[in-house]
């Protein structure tokens, strides 16, 4: 595939003629040039290193005398550069430091090419601050995938690293007024350094709000927390209040902070970037505008300062309206916090997806833009290859080619495979930020117009059946591939459970296909590949049940949002039409169920049975069941588990004297279990820990009838 300099150049013209990639180089530079990370770089790129005879590198920036005569070259915007590859000589001059820095990472992609084409490259970003917040919650990212990563936004020309993990106590609440451990302490001096190496500014951000006292001892303490950052050679700070209730979310108290540590601290160091603060109200959905945060913020804080912003929503693309409110209010250029690809909230999705949604002609109108990731660090690269490219050039930002691209920057080996898995992993699932991506968008013609014809007429749609057979080959061999790469192993390792599940579903949908073709004609063989295409639901559920099970969004989900719901319709649609044909029983319900409800009261028959994480719950009623006397409610399971917990909740005290749990290991012998009531609520919990279970059964034993509420029945597994 065609090269393509990333992030994509403003200005990049090559002739045809070329140069051999010289081995060695001789550097024509000031000397103080020696110490720059530019020249570092340069360094590590020619095989014989630095010679007097080697090819003549001129490099510097504006101002150096060694490339005075390039200088009406070089562009005005900060961290630009022209980089100019001669027959004779490669000149490099940056606008500054960054940009000379910049100017050689260029060089270093087009040595790639095997042979140097004569070309010019004047360059320079949109967007003065670009790369990653560290601001999710759950597990905050290894050193060692942090130090990738800044190695990664180097290359990527990302400026901006912010650490802020929400899970760091000594980030937040209850240990920000405290300086780190040793261990922690020396692996963040690490992290500045590597950042220094890569051209990134690091910065440590601080999340006080929660319990801050508007107070000089709180003042201070946080001072002194800057001031030990300051010793680990961090030169760039940030206050966070997002997500804080009470006295923290004064606009006017956090706007005093911040310009006193703005005016004592920044200003008195001389060597500290600007402050960035991330404020209460960080959206437009939940800002008041009439009630005045945010015009304080913008009227009382220093100008220097820079203030967060995620959108309209928590959740959002950023368009031009969402920048023309929020910048008359903050009276500056918001810093745009972008909550993509962040799946705290979805945490059984990964989004493998391409970048988009985002305004091509808001170049400036924002400060900076950074992106908050997924916990897992090598598969947010996909999206953060793309973010740096589209904030270092907007107006050129093609998000398709950016996110193939992507992906073979990830996997160069694997990209067809990662290529594959990523185009059906990039969906969220419903949620609560109502935030979605496209999935699966070269497959969803095929998918809908296989599953109209087959439902609707009993018609087979022969080119779209084609096709996702096609797909479902590819999809297993991509998961294998994956699987056993020896390339990205940290890569594979995060996103194992899904390469798992999208291996299972690529098996499903070719057995599903099978009986789509099978039911058509009638054969008896249908029943054998319907009773494969089960076993393969048994195992997709295991896997979901198994892995990630985190207490939030718990599994391992795939293929969610096109692939799977169309397999699960043509299964479920095959087995009934053949049920009917040949008079046979067969289970058509497709989303594996371990689990199934039977009751004799009325108002419970016929309640939802949901699977979550490692475990069952009845989806609750809210109106009054009128549970009549000898009345049960059970669960059979598909085989003898065991149980971890089992919670129940009538909404009612007292509800354990008219009521009796059993357990049964075989559906014959039932042991009763007692029930605890949770101190101060109607909540019942019930010592099952480690039980065998194959059926469990709840029983109005009072003798009469009894009015409950049915809020909760909940059992976990081991
Ligand atoms: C300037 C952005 C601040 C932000 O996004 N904060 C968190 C954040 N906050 O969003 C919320 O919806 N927070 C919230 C919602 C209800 C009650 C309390 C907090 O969303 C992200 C995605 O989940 C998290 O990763 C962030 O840490």
């Amino acid at each position: 595939q065609e090269f393509h300099l990333q992030p994509t150049p403003q200005e990049y013209q090559a002739g045809q003629d070329s140069v051999m990639v010289p081995v060695q180089y001789s550097l024509q530079a000031e000397t103080a040039f020696r110490e720059t990370p530019a020249f570092h770089l340069l360094n590590t790129l020619f095989p014989k290193g630095e010679g007097k005879d080697g090819f003549p590198v001129y490099v510097g920036v504006k101002g150096d005398k060694s490339v005075k005569k390039y200088v009406r070259r070089v562009p005005k915007q900060a961290e630009g550069y022209y980089l100019g590859i001669e027959k004779d000589r490669i000149v490099i001059v940056g606008a500054d430091e960054r940009g000379a820095y910049y100017g050689v990472q260029t060089l270093a992609q087009l040595m790639t090419l095997g042979k140097l084409p004569l070309a010019e490259v004047t360059d320079y970003p949109d967007v003065p601050y670009r790369g990653v917040v560290e601001g999710f919650y759950g597990t905050p990212w290894s050193h060692e995938a942090r130090l990738r990563q800044l190695e990664f936004y180097g290359r990527n020309k990302m400026n901006v690293y912010l650490y802020g993990p929400k899970d760091d106590p000594y980030h937040s609440t209850p240990n920000w007024r405290k300086p780190y451990p040793a261990k922690e302490a020396s692996q963040l001096k690490e992290l500045v350094d590597k950042a220094n190496e890569n051209g990134v500014i690091f910065y440590w951000a601080i999340h006080p709000g929660q319990d801050i006292k508007w107070n000089e001892e709180d003042r201070d303490l946080l001072l002194k927390k800057f001031e030990s950052m300051y010793q680990l050679g961090v030169r760039a700070f940030a206050v966070f209040f997002d997500d804080i209730s009470g006295e923290g979310t004064k606009a006017e108290k956090q706007a005093e902070l911040l310009n006193y540590l703005d005016d004592h601290f920044v200003k008195v160091k001389g060597d500290v970037e600007p402050l960035v603060m991330c404020p209460t109200e960080y959206n437009k959905s939940w800002s008041d505008v009439k009630g005045g945060y945010l015009t304080t913020l913008g009227d009382k804080l220093n100008k220097g300062i820079q203030i967060m912003w995620t959108g309209n929503r928590v959740i959002a693309c950023i368009d031009k309206e969402s920048m023309d409110f929020i910048n008359p209010l903050l009276k500056r250029k918001a810093y745009i916090w972008w909550n993509f690809p962040v799946s705290d909230y979805v945490r059984d999705h990964l989004l493998m997806g391409p970048v988009y949604g985002n305004g091509l002609d808001i170049k400036d109108d924002m400060s900076a833009f950074v992106s908050n990731p997924m916990e897992r660090a090598e598969a947010s690269k996909i999206a953060l290859y793309s973010v740096a490219d589209y904030a270092w050039n907007l107006e050129k930002y093609d998000s398709n080619a950016s996110w193939k691209r992507a992906i073979r920057d990830l996997m160069p080996n694997h990209a067809a495979y990662l290529e594959t898995f990523a185009a059906h992993n990039s969906d969220l699932g419903e949620n609560g930020h109502g935030f979605r991506r496209d999935e699966s968008v070269a497959l969803q013609p095929a998918l809908k117009s296989l599953l109209a014809a087959y439902e609707k007429n009993g018609e087979m749609d022969e080119a779209a059946y084609k096709q996702v057979a096609e797909e479902c080959d590819k999809i297993i061999v991509a998961a294998d591939r994956l699987l056993a790469s020896k390339e990205s192993r940290e890569l594979i390792e995060e996103i194992k459970p899904w390469l798992m599940q999208f291996k299972l579903i690529g098996e499903y949908g070719r057995e599903v296909l099978k009986m789509v073709r099978l039911q058509k004609q009638g054969g008896q063989e249908f029943v054998a590949v319907h009773d494969h295409a089960q076993a393969l639901q048994t195992l997709m559920y295991e896997v979901d049940a198994t892995y990630n099970q985190n207490p939030y969004q718990p599994g391992v989900k795939s293929g969610s949002k096109y692939l799977l719901p169309t397999f699960n319709s043509l299964f479920e649609t095959s087995t009934q039409r053949y049920n009917k044909a040949a008079g046979t029983t067969l289970d058509s319900r497709a989303v594996y169920m371990p689990y199934t409800l039977s009751s004799n009261v009325k108002q419970l028959a016929l309640l939802p049975m949901r699977q979550k994480g490692k475990g069952g719950n009845v989806s609750p009623s809210n109106e009054v069941i009128i549970w009549q006397a000898g009345g049960e409610v059970a669960v059979a399971m598909d085989y003898v588990r065991t149980l971890e917990s089992l919670l129940v909740d009538l909404g009612t005290q007292g509800a354990e004297k008219n009521f009796r749990l059993e357990i049964s290991a075989d559906g014959v012998n039932w042991k009763t279990v007692d029930l605890r009531p949770v101190p101060g609520r109607t909540l019942l919990s019930a010592e099952v820990s480690g039980m065998k279970v194959l059926k469990i059964r709840f029983t109005n034993v009072s003798g009469s009838e009894q009015k409950v509420y049915f809020k909760q029945f909940r059992f976990v597994e081991q």
